[in-house]
């Protein structure tokens, strides 16, 4: 369905077709048969797509995108999410739009054009279209990573997701904070719910989230006050679960509470846990904490000159005027499973001008920004594809 003039560029074609591939969770279509590799990890697909290099033996570039996408509420949205309705000024409306299948075909699209130039480079470059980014990457890059099939593609430098940037600027991540989800449970006496009960769990939980909750305004305040600071650069904290609680006349023995936080790279991840274990010791007896994410890792990618990699980015967009904004992306993506692993990489997704609409109802991207996209690329590619060899590859 478009409510747009007939001829349209086949690169904004292709992007619609593939918002129309419902990959939303929890039961996304990852294609045919899912197999997986080797049946590791089954109904999850890790596709790889190859442009060899003149020089094979220098690392690679790796492209990657995921493939999923989070869930809507449709009643919210203006079109269907899973149409890709293209209005009258050019914005095509789906979940994905912006988070992230542009991205995906942005690289496909300027890989195209290349090539139909009859350009090579030296260095390979590789596609990586991985699943489950959007629950954690656990059965998606962070197993990706550890396969023999990944060291093979000999990384050198990895793009991935960023955000889009409602300004001129384009938003450009070199780290990312870590997430820990953290469920505290609070064991108390139980009983009659007429009664003054003694030492519930229902006191020891208002202690706990009174004290997450005061971190919280403190970062809150912090970054309100400082105009120098994003949010990547402070602890991010909300409560977004809450457990407990049979009957009304009953006072439940056992209450829990969820908690999402997000740590800057900055951060002493070690010292803050214990922070974490005095706010809970603190509340009395019987109070716990699991971890259903903990990102341990702190690895941030170098923007000094320095780095070749980095050198070339940097350069593309200097020459193309795109203003650069560096930071932290305040949320998680697979790009902290490639720095783990070692490898430099940059979040970035080409949309200025556009809305943050990541996981929003009625997430868009415009045609002409989509189309420019593809521009940016098909410059960045060349450079990055071009690096010169490095010390460390003789
Ligand atoms: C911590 S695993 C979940 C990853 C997810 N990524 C995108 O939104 C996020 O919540 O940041
Ligand atoms: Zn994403
Ligand atoms: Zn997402």
């Amino acid at each position: 369905r478009t409510l747009e003039g007939p001829v349209e560029d086949p690169s904004v074609t292709l992007f619609r077709e593939y918002l129309r591939i419902n990959t939303v969770h929890p039961k996304p279509d990852y294609g045919e048969d899912g197999g997986g590799w080797g049946g590791v990890c089954q109904g999850r697909v890790v596709l790889v797509l190859t442009w060899q290099g003149t020089n094979p033996n220098l690392r690679s570039i790796l492209l990657n995108s995921h493939t999923d996408v989070v869930p809507v509420f449709e009643e919210h949205w203006t079109y269907p999410p899973f149409e890709a309705v293209k209005d009258s000024q050019g914005n095509i409306y789906a979940r994905g739009a912006q988070d992230m299948k542009c991205v995906s075909i942005q690289y496909l699209e300027a890989i195209r054009r290349l090539k139909a130039e009859g350009k090579c480079f030296a260095r390979t470059i590789h596609l990586t279209f991985v699943p489950d980014e959007e629950v954690g990457g656990h059965k998606g890059m962070e197993m990706f990573v550890q396969r023999p099939e990944f060291k093979a593609l000999n990384v050198g430098f990895a793009l991935d997701e960023g955000l889009a940037s409602p300004s001129d600027t384009f938003s450009v991540f070199y780290g990312e904070k870590s997430p820990w989800w953290i469920k505290v449970k609070c064991m108390g006496s139980p009983g009659h719910g007429s009664r003054f009960i003694s030492s519930t769990a229902a006191e020891k939980l208002h202690k706990v989230i009174s004290s997450f909750l005061a971190f919280r305004e403190s970062e809150k305040q912090r970054l309100k006050s400082d105009s120098s600071l994003t949010l990547g650069d402070v602890t991010s904290l909300n409560l977004t679960m809450l457990e407990g609680g049979v009957s009304f006349n009953v006072v439940p023995s056992e209450m829990a509470a969820g908690f999402d936080i997000r740590i800057p790279p900055t951060m002493d991840l070690k010292a803050f846990e214990e922070k974490i274990a005095a706010w809970c010791r603190d509340a009395g007896d019987g109070v716990t904490y699991e971890f259903l994410q903990k990102c341990m890792d702190q690895h941030i990618t170098s923007t000094e000159e320095s780095n070749p990699w980095w050198k070339a980015f940097s350069g593309v967009c200097r020459d193309l005027k795109l203003q650069l904004k560096l930071e932290i992306f305040p949320a998680a993506t697979d790009s902290r499973y490639i720095r783990a692993a070692g490898h430099p990489a940059i979040g970035f997704s080409p949309m200025n001008r556009t809305p943050v609409l990541l996981h929003d109802h009625n997430e868009f991207l415009n045609e002409q920004v989509f189309l420019r996209g593809i521009e940016i690329y098909a410059c960045l590619l060349p450079a990055l594809a071009s690096v010169p060899p490095l010390p460390s590859e003789g």
